[in-house]
C-alpha cells in the first residue's frame, strides 16, 4: 500500500456502497475500506475488486480515513453515525442516505466535517451524478476538497439541502426509470426481429448518446427531439404514440409519486 494514498471508508456495501466503491477501484488512487455486518456476497466483493472488508465501525474510526461515504439503510443511518462519532477533524462523512439530515448527521458527528449527498448507480462506471448538500459554515477549502473527490464519480451539482429529495427523485431513481424504458425498447425491438443482446447494445448506447448530447450542447430536450422529427417521417408517428398513450403524463405522475406528493 502506497504511504501517500487517502483512506476512503465506505460503510453499507449494498447497491450504493458497492456502485462507489467500483468507481473509486476504477480510479487506481485510494486504499478503499468496505465496513458492512458479515456477509459472504461483500467478502467476495472485497476479494474481486481488492479492497478491505471490516465488519465493524470502530475499525472504520482506527483508519483515520479521510472521507467515510455513509451508504447504509436510511432508517439506521444515524446509529451507525453515533459509532463514527470519534472520527477527528481531518475525516470528511459525507451521507447518501436519503432524508437523513445534516443537522441530524452534526448533533452525533461532532468532529468530523459532515455533508450530504444523492448520488446514483452510474457512478460504478464513474458517470454519477450527484447532488452535494454542503454545511453553511464549511470553508471553500474542504468544500472544493469534497467537490474534487466526488467529481470522480460524476457530475457533481451543487443543491440547497431541501432540494436533495427532488434530485433522489430525478437522479437517484431516474437510472431505474429510464431502465423501465429501455427494457420495453428492447421489447419492441425483439418483436422486429432484433435480437435481445443486439437490442440492449443499441438502446444504452442510444440513451449514453442522447445524455451527452443534451448535457454538451445545453439545448432543450424540445429541440433536440425537434431536430429528429422529419416531416412525415417515422419519429413523428412514434411520437403520437407515445402522447396519445400518456406517456408524458405518466413520467410526470411516477415523478410525484416517487416524491411522495
Ligand atoms: N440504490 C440507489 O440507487 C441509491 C441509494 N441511496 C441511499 O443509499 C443507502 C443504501 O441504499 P441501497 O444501497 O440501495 O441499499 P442496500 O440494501 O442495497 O444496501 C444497504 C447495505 O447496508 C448494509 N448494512 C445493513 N446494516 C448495516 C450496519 N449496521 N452497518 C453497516 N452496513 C449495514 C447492508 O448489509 P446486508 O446486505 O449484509 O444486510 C447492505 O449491504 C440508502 O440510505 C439509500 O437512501 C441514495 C441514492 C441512490
Ligand atoms: O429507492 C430509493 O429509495 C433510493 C433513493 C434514490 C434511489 N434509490
Amino acid at each position: 500500500m502506497e504511504t501517500n494514498q487517502q483512506t476512503i471508508a465506505v460503510v453499507g456495501v449494498g447497491n450504493m456502497g458497492s456502485a462507489i466503491i467500483k468507481g473509486l477501484v476504477n480510479t487506481n488512487q485510494f486504499n478503499i475500506i468496505g465496513e458492512n455486518p458479515d456477509n459472504p456476497r461483500v467478502t467476495k466483493l472485497g476479494q474481486d475488486l481488492g479492497f478491505t472488508v471490516v465488519n465493524n465501525n470502530q475499525d472504520v474510526v482506527n483508519a483515520n480515513p479521510d472521507f467515510v461515504v455513509l451508504t447504509t439503510p436510511a432508517p439506521i443511518t444515524i446509529k451507525i453515525a453515533q459509532e463514527l462519532s470519534q472520527l477527528p477533524a481531518s475525516t470528511t462523512v459525507i451521507s447518501a442516505a436519503a432524508g437523513v439530515s445534516l443537522k441530524e448527521l452534526q448533533s452525533v458527528i461532532t468532529n468530523a466535517t459532515v455533508a450530504t449527498m444523492i448520488p446514483n448507480t452510474p457512478v460504478a462506471v464513474n458517470a454519477g451524478t450527484i447532488g452535494l448538500a454542503l454545511p453553511e459554515a464549511i470553508t471553500d477549502e474542504k468544500a472544493n476538497k469534497i467537490i474534487a473527490f466526488l467529481k470522480l464519480l460524476g457530475d457533481v451539482i451543487p443543491v440547497s439541502e431541501n432540494q436533495l429529495d427532488i434530485v433522489g427523485v430525478i437522479g437517484g431513481c431516474g437510472p431505474a426509470f429510464v431502465d423501465v424504458f429501455m427494457d420495453a425498447m428492447s421489447d419492441g425491438a425483439v418483436a422486429n426481429g432484433m435480437n435481445r443482446q443486439t437490442a440492449y447494445r443499441l438502446i444504452s448506447s442510444m440513451v449514453k448518446g442522447t445524455g451527452k448530447l443534451a448535457f454538451d450542447t445545453n439545448k432543450l430536450p424540445a429541440e433536440l427531439r425537434d431536430q429528429v422529427t422529419s416531416p412525415a417521417g417515422t419519429t413523428i408517428k412514434g411520437v403520437m404514440v407515445l402522447e396519445k398513450n400518456q406517456f408524458r403524463y405518466a413520467v410526470i405522475d411516477a415523478i410525484n409519486k416517487a416524491a411522495g406528493k
